[in-house]
């Protein structure tokens, strides 16, 4: 049986839908939700990213306040703006994209940006508040991540989840989200042994390695869920995910695709959590 593919594109759309909806009515309380996005040199995938959030911003109605800083920019430089913008109550989400240059202490500039600002949920305490269960801001990628799952009408409760990466910003929080949800969870990375029969036990595989389709077809339990958070390019302009996309979906209930898949819903997210960084201020003051 052909797998559902899962069109992030289009629940990334209801998400926003849904955003747009409530910035204004949040408007109407005089509140504008800001988000100010903060590049350091120009590496164009970047740039891409970086635009498109900006663009989605304003169509929601949002503010938007981008620093486009040159790879030349000091670590001392980068903590000046980020203060500022902890400073700036128009701004209810910063986000500082990565990677940044060597010469910059990535730890040291998340750790700076304000955790009540921290809408990719990258700084130690939100970190530390979703592992104990507790989240405030949830990073966006694994956020989305769930949302699709929520959106096929998934339990996840009692299923064996797979996550073939131990990112900090992907693997290690998505895995802690589906454990939240009571799946029983393996994080599996690249000094894991017989990868291919632990990914063969799944329900739900997630991957996020940045190999371009390592994940075989065949490794995927007939019946399973693939969620595939890879980007590679390969070539001029193709971009495929970590999985085998073609083999894959012959043997999975539902399976991501890439591009149009997780990414769709990383951005939507880091707009909801500007959305509820804007409305938790509204409730304190
Ligand atoms: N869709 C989206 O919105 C987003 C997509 N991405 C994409 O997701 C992918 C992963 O990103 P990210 O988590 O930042 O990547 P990292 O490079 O930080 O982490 C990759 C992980 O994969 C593991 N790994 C590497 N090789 C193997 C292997 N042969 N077998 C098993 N595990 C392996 C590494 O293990 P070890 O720890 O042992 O080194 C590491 O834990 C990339 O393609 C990235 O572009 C990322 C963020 C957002
Ligand atoms: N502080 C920070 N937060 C991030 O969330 C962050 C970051 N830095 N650095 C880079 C990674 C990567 N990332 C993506 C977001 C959207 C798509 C996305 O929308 N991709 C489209 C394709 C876009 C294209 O054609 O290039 C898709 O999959 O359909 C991809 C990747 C966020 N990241």
């Amino acid at each position: 049986m052909a797998a559902q593919i899962i069109d992030g594109k289009a629940i990334a759309a209801k998400v926003r839908e849904r955003i747009g909806s409530t910035v204004s009515t949040l408007k109407e309380q005089g509140i504008t939700p800001g988000l100010a996005v903060v590049l350091v040199g120009d590496d164009p995938a970047s740039r891409v990213y970086v635009g498109m959030k900006k663009k989605m911003c304003i169509e929601l109605g949002m503010y938007s306040a981008d620093h486009e800083l040159p790879s030349t920019t000091t670590e001392a430089e980068l903590l000046a703006l980020i203060g500022q913008l902890n400073a700036d109550s128009r701004v209810h989400g910063i986000l500082v994209q990565l990677p940044l240059p060597d010469h910059i202490d990535t730890d040291k500039v998340l750790e700076a940006i304000s955790p009540d600002k921290d809408a990719d949920g990258f700084h130690p305490y939100n970190v530390g508040r979703l592992m104990i269960g507790k989240p405030t801001f949830q990073p966006c990628t694994p956020y989305g991540v769930m949302v699709m799952l929520d959106e096929i009408g998934y339990d996840l409760k009692g299923k064996e989840v797979v996550v073939v990466g131990r990112s900090n910003i992907v693997g290690k929080p998505v895995a802690l989200m589906c454990l939240s949800r009571h799946a029983t969870v393996t994080i599996c990375h690249s000094r894991t042994k017989d990868l291919p029969d632990v990914v063969r036990r799944a329900d739900v595989v997630i991957a996020a390695v940045g190999k371009a389709e390592m994940v075989k077809g065949d490794w995927i339990k007939p019946g399973a869920v693939v969620i595939d958070v890879g980007i590679n390019r390969v070539g001029e302009k193709k971009l495929v995910g970590d999985v085998e996309y073609a083999a894959a979906a012959e043997r999975a209930s539902a399976i991501t695709p890439v591009p149009g898949g997780v990414g769709p819903m990383t951005i939507a997210m880091l707009l909801q959590n500007t959305l509820e960084s804007a409305q938790r201020k509204v409730k304190t003051v």
